[in-house]
């Protein structure tokens, strides 16, 4: 079941640059700042509440990230919600006909398990979904 939105990603050309912006804009400094090698990118993390802010740069030209500010510039990404199931959750979507983009869940940023679904079929919004790892 997804049960809240868990963060929204956001694409950047500098995250030192989107750091100090985004630290003027929510009155909050980052809590986090994590490289994710595995998805070419460079995350940091805001809180404002219960509403998460991730800042994405690419680590490489083959990077989603790279690709998409290549395309559309920079801007929102995607759209994380968080699960309590990740693996039956990916099972429902599949059968309501949504693309997953990954068979498996993956290890993504800040402690979570990961999939993504394909933006084609999502009203072309990419959607996340996360679920936290319980150490
Ligand atoms: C996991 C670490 C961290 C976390 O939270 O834990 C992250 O969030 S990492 C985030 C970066 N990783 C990903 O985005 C992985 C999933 N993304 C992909 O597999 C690709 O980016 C994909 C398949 C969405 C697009 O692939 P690619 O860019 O190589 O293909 P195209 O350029 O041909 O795009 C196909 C089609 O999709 C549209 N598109 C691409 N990206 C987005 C997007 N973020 N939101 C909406 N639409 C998107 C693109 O414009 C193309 O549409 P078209 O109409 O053909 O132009
Ligand atoms: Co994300």
């Amino acid at each position: 079941m997804l049960t809240n939105v868990e963060h929204i990603g956001i694409a950047v050309k500098s995250i030192a640059a989107s750091n100090e912006l985004f630290t003027k804009l929510l009155n909050v400094s980052p809590y986090k700042s994590e490289a994710v090698e595995s998805e070419g990118v460079t995350t940091s993390f805001f809180r404002v509440n219960q509403t998460k802010i991730e800042l994405l740069e690419a680590t490489n030209p083959d990077s989603p990230i790279a690709r998409f500010i290549e395309k559309k510039g920079e801007g929102i990404h995607h759209l994380a919600f968080e699960v309590d199931d990740i693996l039956a959750e990916m099972e429902r979507l599949q059968g309501e006909g949504f693309t997953l983009l990954n068979e498996t869940p993956r290890r993504g940023a800040d402690n979570k398990l990961v999939c993504f679904l394909h933006p084609k079929g999502t009203n072309g919004v990419l959607v996340e979904l996360c679920q936290e790892i319980k150490e």
